[in-house]
């Protein structure tokens, strides 16, 4: 076998996970004055490669070993058993090598200074990292024309909506022009235009400046609308690593299309569209369940043609859902993306 520190820029090495662990000793007190030590298996063996470029989603409930996994590819934990491998470094042996090489944006904590104007982060951001002038104006502009931050400079971070704060946050990983960008929950309680944003800009880093992204979120959209890989974890093990769409086949999820009607009725009946019912009826409002992996196109025509509707939306399955679906149909891990 190659050896992966040599296999940087090879194409399926460029992340590369080889039996990754992480195990904590945590202290617990039982009663008045007994400690009784427990073993956690944060990371229980995980491989995995991630090619330079690609766009990787990393999902599961919480708990799973999601942060403790980003954590070990930033080089801030140091791996109990295993090996880890990020452009080829290791990184908790190289931490300050690494960091040129990388981004990180945490959705539930910034790394912007609180009560500095924006622009003041990113100055220190710049000299943290030895940006060069041209290189850090360059980037600043283009981000700030990406994600709308041009009014916002002046501004001091505490005084940012969390939207604007996110913007800020993902502007600030990325002055550096790193390789690799990880976001932990990059849309965390932001409204449905700040998400968009955040994920349209997203699309573009990665196909312009091919920059190799690794996400974590509970929001099956940020997956559907990013990802073309997906990997979901439990118990500090992989369970799932394909296409998004694969997830709702392993797991039979479903989407719910909520209706408003004019008034109430009887629970909806459409016999002739297969695998639909109605789970819920509250007064004009009816909630019907249909397969995740199909379109609400169809269903939604139908409902139309046939009931008083005033309005709809369709709700998406949550992970927790998802995933616990995948136990009861026994999930799978394509072979060639987990051994080495
Ligand atoms: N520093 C630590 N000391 C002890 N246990 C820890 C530590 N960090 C994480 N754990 C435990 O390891 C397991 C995995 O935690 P981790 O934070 O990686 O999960 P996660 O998937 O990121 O969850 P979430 O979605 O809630 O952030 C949990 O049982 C957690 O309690």
């Amino acid at each position: 076998m190659e050896d992966i520190e040599d296999m940087e820029d090879a194409a399926d090495g460029f992340i590369a996970l080889d039996g990754l662990e992480k195990v904590f000793d945590v202290r617990r007190r039982v009663g008045a004055f007994r400690r009784e030590k427990r073993r956690v298996r944060a990371v229980d063996g995980i491989s995995f490669r991630v090619a330079r470029g690609e766009m990787v989603g990393y999902i599961g409930p919480n708990g799973a070993g999601k942060s403790t996994t980003i954590k070990m590819l930033t080089g801030i934990l140091t791996p109990s058993g295993g090996r880890v491998r990020v452009a080829g470094i290791d990184p908790s042996r190289e931490r300050a090598r690494l960091a040129s090489r990388i981004g990180v944006v945490f959705g539930q904590r910034t790394t912007l200074w609180w009560d500095l104007p924006l622009i003041d982060s990113y100055r220190l951001a710049q000299r943290m990292y030895r940006v060069p002038d041209a290189r850090y104006r360059a980037n600043l502009e283009r981000c700030v024309e990406l994600l709308d931050l041009g009014a916002l400079l002046d501004v001091p971070v505490r005084q940012l909506s969390l939207g604007q704060r996110m913007r800020g946050d993902i502007a600030a990983a990325l002055l550096h022009d790193p390789d690799v960008l990880y976001l932990d929950e990059p849309t965390i309680g932001l409204d449905v235009i700040s998400k968009a944003k955040v994920r349209e800009f997203l699309r573009d880093l990665n196909a312009e400046h091919g920059t190799t992204v690794l996400l974590t979120t509970h929001d099956l959209q940020d997956i559907e609308q990013l990802c073309g890989r997906v990997m979901v974890i439990d118990h500090g093990r992989l369970l799932y690593d394909g296409p998004p769409a694969g997830l709702h086949e392993v797991g039979g999820s479903e989407r719910t299309l909520v209706v408003d009607l004019e008034r109430e009725t009887a629970p909806i009946e459409l016999p002739d569209v297969p695998d639909v019912r109605v789970v819920r009826v509250e007064g004009p409002r009816q909630y019907l369940a249909f397969p995740a992996t199909g379109s609400a196109a169809p269903l939604v025509a139908r409902v139309a043609a046939a009931y008083p509707l005033v309005d709809l939306s369709v709700r998406e399955p949550d992970i927790e859902t998802v995933i616990a679906k995948m136990y009861v149909e026994g999930a799978t891990v394509p072979e060639d993306r987990t051994t080495v």
